[in-house]
């Protein structure tokens, strides 16, 4: 039996962000490999005017959990959903509650944030520092504690370029950017924000950093470790391939291409796309955990969770996968033909964006308009290259990260637990992975159903159908306009014309030899 799945059996676990796209994986694989838990419980809070128990209900009959349910009947009994928002004090735990939490909580996972790149910096420091900070006071006032785990992001450090297994320290300390946040007002905040963030892109990448630290310095005499996932994508193959349920990181981008909106983007081809695969994430937190309670490492260890350098993959290769799966799986309704560019070069990303994105958008709004419905592509536009100008600066560089943690960790685990918490990824391959991940979102997260496939094929060649025509009637157009005022135009066109007249001449003269 696997050493990782007998140490979780008989375990309280807590895990914050249980209901997000990481938390949910996470549970799936811990009921699946450890069915005799004693207790998960999820610190949530009611969400979309759903209460706890109706969130808990829809995540358990998710397809995700299907094989959990035949291997733990008594899931639905296993989950204590616990009230807590952690933008409060306290979390707004009850008393009895927090009474149980803390006599019976053996390992914690901390997973909750934010992962909004533009949130205003006292929301980011909120739940991704001040709530961690919280969060690690309550560890420590509970005796039967193994171990703590802190997700964080391989790129809280991306204003370097090549990132250790290291806690960096902040320019400014986090506690005194906690108390700042209680006196400065919003405006003020705002202004002093990228002044604070300094080389980094985003007040998300900033904030957990800042969490790390604050991980480090109050760790006590916690056994902590942190674990630095980079881009998190779909599941490579558990419990099934391509299960996504968010449009963050690629998911929303490929979704854009496969309608046809998105028809450029400035990204560097051969820079790497650090991608890693949910399911590994989640195989390398347990095995974290594991680690962390058994073996007691004296300082808090990191660990990344990245793919870049064990087996690189660029954007330009993944990019070109994700348009070839969309000849095979196209996506329903879209309103052009998948054809996503990478550009490098400004000048040409704002020539796309004028000609490929704003353009088509005020033309198809203004037949809109003409047909008395309601303009709405080009809202829709200024969002998608708002977007993608905020995930510009992630697909433009490369970063190396040092694995030595999580390599000398592989190499702790027996063969069973290699084989049952896989995170080695150089056994993935790109193309199937990449190909799977398309099939899921349009499984999973669009909902569509596979048997439309051939009519979302023969949509795509009346698009494409179109696409000829407008370009012909365009061409013939400026052409004619050319020619009426260019005398030069004008003889490059008799000149053309009577060349194919007389190669058609000459062609048909041949042939009537032959005969
Ligand atoms: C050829 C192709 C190549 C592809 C090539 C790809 C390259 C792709 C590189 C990525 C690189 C990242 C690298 C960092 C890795 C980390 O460590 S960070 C973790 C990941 N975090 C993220 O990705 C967060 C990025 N997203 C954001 O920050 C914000 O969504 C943005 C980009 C600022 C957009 O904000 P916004 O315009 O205000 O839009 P927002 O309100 O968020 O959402 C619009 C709609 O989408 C829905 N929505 C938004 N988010 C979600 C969600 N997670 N789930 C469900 N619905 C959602 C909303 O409900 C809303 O719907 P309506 O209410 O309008 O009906
Ligand atoms: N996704 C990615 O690409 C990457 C993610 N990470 C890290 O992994 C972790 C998980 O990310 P991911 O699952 O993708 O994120 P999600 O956005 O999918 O999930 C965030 C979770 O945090 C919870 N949460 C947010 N605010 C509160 C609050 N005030 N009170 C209670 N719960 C709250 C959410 O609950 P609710 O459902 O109620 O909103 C949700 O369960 C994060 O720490 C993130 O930084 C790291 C690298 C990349």
């Amino acid at each position: 039996m696997s050493t990782i799945a007998a140490f979780y059996s008989g375990k309280s676990i807590l895990i914050t962000g249980a209901t997000g796209f990481m938390g949910k994986v996470l549970m799936e694989k811990l009921f699946r490999t450890s069915p005799d838990l004693k207790v998960i419980y999820i610190l949530m809070r009611p969400k979309a005017g759903q209460t706890l128990q109706q969130r808990v209900f829809q995540i358990l009959n998710s397809k995700l959990f299907e094989k959990v349910k035949e291997v733990c009947p008594t899931v639905h009994d296993k989950i204590r959903a616990i009230y807590a928002d952690l933008n409060q004090n306290d979390f707004a735990i009850s008393r009895e509650d927090m009474q149980e939490l803390l006599s019976c909580t053996n390992i914690i996972f901390h997973c909750a944030a934010t992962v909004r790149f533009d949130d205003p910096l006292r929301h980011a420091v909120q739940l991704n520092v001040t709530a961690t900070q919280q969060l690690l006071l309550m560890a420590s006032q509970m005796p039967k504690l193994e171990a703590f785990i802190h997700i964080s992001t391989a790129f809280s450090n991306c204003n370097l370029t090549h990132i250790d297994e290291v806690v960096y320290p902040c320019p400014v300390e986090p506690k005194k950017i906690i108390d700042s946040m209680e006196w400065l007002d919003d405006s003020i905040i705002d202004e002093i924000t990228p002044k604070l963030i300094g080389d980094q892109p985003n007040t998300y990448t900033y904030t957990k950093a800042l969490g790390e630290m604050v991980v480090q310095q109050e760790s006590g005499n916690l056994n902590i470790a942190i674990v630095r996932p980079s881009i998190v994508g779909a599941t490579w193959q558990e419990p099934f391939p391509g299960w996504v349920d968010n449009l963050n990181g690629p998911s929303g981008l490929i979704i854009a291409a496969g309608k046809g909106f998105l028809r450029a983007i400035k990204a560097t081809p051969m820079a790497v796309a650090d991608l890693i695969p949910v399911d590994t994430v989640v195989n390398l937190t347990l095995a974290v955990g594991w680690y962390t309670a058994v073996h007691r490492p004296k300082s808090t260890l990191v660990y990344h969770c990245t793919s870049g350098n064990l087996n690189p993959c660029n954007w330009g290769k993944m990019g070109f996968q994700v348009l070839a799966t969309f000849e095979k799986i196209p996506f329903e309704r879209a309103f052009r033909r998948p054809n996503a560019d990478f550009t490098s070069n400004n000048f040409m990303n704002q020539y796309w964006n004028a000609v490929s994105h704003r353009a088509p958008a005020i033309i198809y709004d203004f037949y809109l308009r003409l047909t008395g419905r309601k303009p709405r592509m080009t809202k829709l536009m200024n969002r998608l290259l708002r977007t993608t100008s905020m995930l510009e600066y992630f697909i433009n560089r490369s970063w190396e990260w040092s694995t030595y943690n999580t390599e000398m960790l592989m190499s702790e685990l027996s063969p069973e637990d290699q084989r049952v918490f896989n995170f080695d990824v150089r056994q993935l391959n790109w193309l199937e992975y990449i190909e799977n991940y398309v099939l899921g979102i349009k499984k999973y997260l669009l909902k569509e159903d596979m048997a439309g496939i051939p009519e979302a094929k023969q949509h795509l060649k009346r698009l494409r159908n179109i696409h000829y025509l407008f370009n012909t009637a365009l061409f013939l157009i400026a052409w004619r306009l050319l020619i009426a005022r260019s005398q030069m135009a004008r003889n490059v066109w008799f000149f053309i014309v009577s060349f194919c007249y007389k190669f058609l001449s000459y062609f048909r003269a041949s042939s009537t030899l032959k005969v």
